[in-house]
């Protein structure tokens, strides 16, 4: 059963959200673990009742006589309309559809209806973050709910998937006996998100056949999700979100107030765009996200010689985009292939509907925003120039420079091969693939000079104290509590060195040391596809003196870093709690003064040891970062070893943003002191949140942790 989604008492009208949430936080902090579970859940189940009967209501409602639109409307009979015909119609149906949506509510939702159940802002935030699932599985696990804890986990780990503590929670979870990976069922994020991953994977197998059920099932569902978010803008809540952000009620008269309320329709329509293109858990949109999965549509439809869908989905691309020289040639071909002319083949009916209905809300919109002054970024690449107003083109140009995550990387130069690479780079080969008894694995040497050793372990020293003065104590490490752990990510040492605390030196040298180490991984495994750094994480763990004697355990246990590995079958599910994103994976360490503490891959049984490697100062591991890879990390029994982990990803969407956050903090001239931010602790009670709330004027950059 999801927790969350199943009526406590059934029939009922839904309670307010708001109240429900905020007696849940109070139990919760109280310890009183069963009520805190019941209200949780009751608080997500209302919001999601709310929004359902919301849209069914506007479904009913706009289909009624009286409250749809006029026919006559549609049909205005030129410029001779006066303005008398239309504007007691309009303004009736309006009337009327007001009266239905309010009964209907009255109806569904008890009396006070939408008024009563207004789901404010904060609240808003909190269940797009997944919050009440850290509680919930807390809670649940006190209640020895095991099960229910690990599925709330997963739910919240899912759309928050660098929130460190839950990493550790996962982690524990996984070591339980009987709690086994296949039980991470994600129970919210929107199953097209599956479909698109398997079928691309399956299309990365050649599996075209296999793929085009899963990518047709991805489109769909996208568009459905699309137009359950557009549903959720005429809703009370799209209104008063805007009047928060721009602190304005409605102004002027009936005419501007209308207006202004449409146009608020419109912008939160227009946004769902980039809402569904968003992983839970991510911040940027999957670029040009309908477009793209038809382009890989048309193209599996011909591998498997589907022609006239193929024909039916490349016709879609060109509707996005008529000028496409790719999809144009595509098309010719597949017309060719096809023979005689079929009259009735076009683009999707379902595409068709969606861009034009688009085309007419930026139209209103771009409008808007010439004569208006309405605010509006446009979520797509696609719209035509001739839409945009002349003098705003030039602005939009350079704003969309300043999005990186709308354009495709600057295609790579040829690259050159590996060996001049390392010659170039003055490193040596000291291991390959066979050497190390696998298929993708190497070990480099030379990567850094002592001296640079030097500077990035006194960074990471650095960095600790700096935490350690600012009240953050040395934690435990996540994977043996005889080790204590520290873990650096270039934002927080750019950020650091800003407020002084660390030498800018430092921090620069790890933003271009993991740039050297991608380079090499690139020209070493995957010369002709680019890879992109995916997270950079400086890490130090050192044995807990006295606790030493007769470890069992490991200073990491056996993993592969893109999949939950089974060792009892040998099976390495590419799924989360796992970073399904990384592609390669590299471990450049900076000492070897410490004891134990040796890198080994074993066979998939995670048993069997294949190779070993002993860490020092400028080597590098590089490996894949699949099932063919499982490694671990022998316990560290005394001393410090510190090392650069880096991994790497074909896919630009999931480039390190923070590395070029780094890279920007460290090139802008210094201002006064900076604030550091803190990672976001453990659930705490309402009252210190809600303190910590009231604190921080304005969000914190976000400082991201992985492991
Ligand atoms: O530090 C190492 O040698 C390995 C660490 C590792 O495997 C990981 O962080 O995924
Ligand atoms: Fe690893």
């Amino acid at each position: 059963e999801p927790p969350g989604l199943a009526p406590l008492s059934p029939g009922a009208p839904p309670q307010a959200p708001d109240l429900l949430y905020a007696d849940g936080l109070r139990a919760y902090a109280a310890g009183a673990w069963a009520p805190a579970v019941a209200l949780l859940r009751e608080a997500l189940r209302s919001r999601v009742a709310l929004g359902r009967a919301r849209r069914d209501c506007q479904e009913r409602c706009a289909a009624e006589p009286g409250a749809a639109l006029p026919a006559l409307l549609a049909a205005a009979p030129g410029p001779g309309a006066a303005r008398g015909a239309w504007e007691p119609l309009l303004l009736r149906a309006a009337l009327r559809r007001a009266e239905c949506l309010t009964q209907c509510a009255a109806r569904r939702l008890g009396p006070g209806g939408a008024a009563r159940l207004r789901v404010g802002s904060t609240l808003r935030d909190a269940f797009r973050r997944r919050e009440p699932y850290n509680y919930l599985q807390r809670a649940y696990y006190q209640l020895k709910k095991l099960d229910l804890a690990v599925a709330a986990a997963h739910t919240f780990f899912v759309a928050n998937p660098t929130h460190l503590q839950m990493q550790e929670d996962m982690a524990k979870y996984r070591r339980m006996p009987g709690v086994r990976p296949q039980s991470f069922r994600d129970l919210e994020t929107p199953s097209y998100w599956a479909a698109y991953d398997t079928g691309l994977e399956l299309l990365g197998r050649q599996e075209a056949g296999l793929a085009l059920p899963r990518l047709e099932e991805a489109l769909q569902e996208s568009l459905a999700q699309m137009e359950s978010c557009r549903a959720g803008c005429e809703g009370p809540e799209e209104q008063q979100r805007e009047e928060e952000e721009e602190g304005t009620g409605s102004q002027g008269g009936l005419y501007e107030a209308i207006a202004g309320h449409w146009i608020r329709v419109l912008q939160c329509r227009q946004r769902c765009v980039g809402d569904t293109a968003t992983r839970p858990g991510r911040s940027f949109p999957v670029p040009d996200f309908l477009p793209s999965q038809l382009r890989r549509l048309h193209e599996a439809h011909a591998q498997v010689g589907n022609l006239s869908q193929a024909v039916e989905n490349v016709q879609s691309v060109l509707l996005f985009y008529p000028e496409d020289e790719a999809a144009k040639k595509a098309l010719d071909q597949y017309q060719a292939q096809l023979g005689e002319p079929r009259p009735g083949l076009g683009p999707r009916e379902d595409i068709q509907r969606f861009v034009l209905r688009s085309l007419g809300e930026k139209k209103q919109l771009y409008y808007a925003m010439e004569h208006l002054g309405a605010s509006f970024k446009d979520p797509d690449p696609w719209t035509p120039a001739a839409f945009i107003p002349e003098a705003l083109r030039q602005k939009l140009r350079e704003d969309q420079e300043k999005r990186p995550w709308d354009h495709e990387p600057p295609q790579p130069k040829p690259l050159t091969h590996w060996k001049d690479v390392l010659l170039l780079e003055g490193v040596t080969l000291t291991q390959d693939a066979r050497q190390l008894n696998g298929s993708e694995r190497a070990v480099l040497d030379g990567l850094l000079t002592p001296a640079e050793c030097g500077v990035l372990l006194q960074l990471a020293k650095d960095a600790a104290e700096a935490g350690a003065r600012s009240g953050y104590r040395g934690r435990r490490s996540p994977h043996t509590p005889h080790e204590r752990f520290e873990g650096l990510t270039v934002l927080k040492a750019a950020q650091l060195a800003r407020a002084g605390a660390v030498g800018s030196q430092g921090a620069q040298l790890l933003l271009e040391v993991s740039e050297r180490v991608r380079t090499l991984t690139q020209a070493y495994f995957s010369p002709e596809r680019p890879l992109h750094l995916s997270f950079t994480h400086l890490v130090c763990r050192s044995a807990i003196e006295g606790e030493q004697a007769q470890r069992m355990d490991l200073s990491h246990p056996v993993h592969a870093d893109n999949c939950v590995l089974d060792p009892d079958t040998g099976e390495c599910w590419r799924e989360p709690p796992a970073y399904t994103y990384r592609d390669y994976s590299g471990l450049l360490y900076l000492n070897d003064d410490f004891q134990g503490g040796d890198l080994f891959f074993t066979e998939p049984n995670a048993l069997t040891v294949t190779a070993q490697v002993r860490p020092r100062c400028g080597r590098l591991v590089a490996f894949s970062s699949g099932g063919e890879n499982p490694h671990g990390v022998w316990a560290v029994t005394r001393g410090r070893r510190c090392a650069l982990a880096l991994w790497h990803t074909w896919a630009p969407e999931h480039r390190e943003q923070e590395w070029t956050e780094a890279k920007e903090l460290l090139q802008v001239p210094e201002e006064e002191g900076e604030e550091m931010p803190s990672r976001d602790p453990a659930p705490e009670p309402p009252s210190r949140r809600l303190q910590r709330a009231q604190d921080k004027a304005g969000k914190p950059p976000r400082v991201r942790e992985e492991l």
